[in-house]
Parts: structure tokens; sequence; C-alpha cells
């Protein structure tokens, strides 16, 4: 089954929930930034949140580089945001 891109509405009303993060400039993806205090913390993080991606079959799109972890959440399937972005925000705003 397709997975459903958000309407403009729905993403509008969901960045007001996610106050951390921001959309994308192209519109199609919601970007965070983090900063931990070494390597091993970011890649730690980075590791709990590759586990949980596996599980929900979401995978984000990101970097890092030493300390510092960039983050972009999008639907491939679904050619922008949609719910799955929402919940995986939400999910990782929980861990961090
Ligand atoms: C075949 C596989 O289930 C799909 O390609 C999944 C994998 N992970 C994914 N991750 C993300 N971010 N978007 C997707 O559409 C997506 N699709």
């Amino acid at each position: 089954m397709a997975i459903e891109e958000l309407t403009p509405q729905e993403r509008d009303s969901w960045l007001r929930a996610l106050p951390k993060w921001s959309l994308a400039r192209d519109g199609r993806a919601i970007e965070r930034s983090f900063e931990f205090a070494d390597f091993a913390e970011a890649f730690a993080f980075m590791t709990r949140i590759a586990i949980i991606a596996e599980k929900r079959d979401h995978h984000p799109e990101w970097s890092n580089v030493y300390n510092k972890v960039e983050i972009a959440l999008t639907t491939h399937d679904a050619g922008g945001l949609s719910l799955r972005d929402v919940n995986m925000a939400k999910k990782i705003d929980k861990i961090v």
C-alpha cells in the first residue's frame, strides 16, 4: 500500500508539535542537528536510532562529524513527508 504524503496543512500542524525540527528547503524533509560530548556519544545515539530504523523499516538520511549528527527524515516511498517521519522524529526526541 502506498504511503500517503502529508498535506501542507498536516505538515505545518505537525511541525508545530515538533519545535526542534525544521522543514527542509524543498519541503520534503524535516531536519534536526545534534551535538554530543564526543564521538562515542554521538555514535551510541546513532546506533540506537539504527536499531529503531531497522525495526520500523524507516531509515534516516544523516551525517556525522565527530560529535555532531545531522538527521533528515523523509519518506522516499511517498516522495516527501509522511506520518512515519513524524513518528520517527518523536521517537528520536524521546531518546536523545
Ligand atoms: C523496501 C523497503 O521496505 C523500503 O525501501 C523502505 C526502507 N526504508 C525507508 N526509509 C525511508 N526513510 N523512506 C522509505 O520510503 C523507506 N522505504
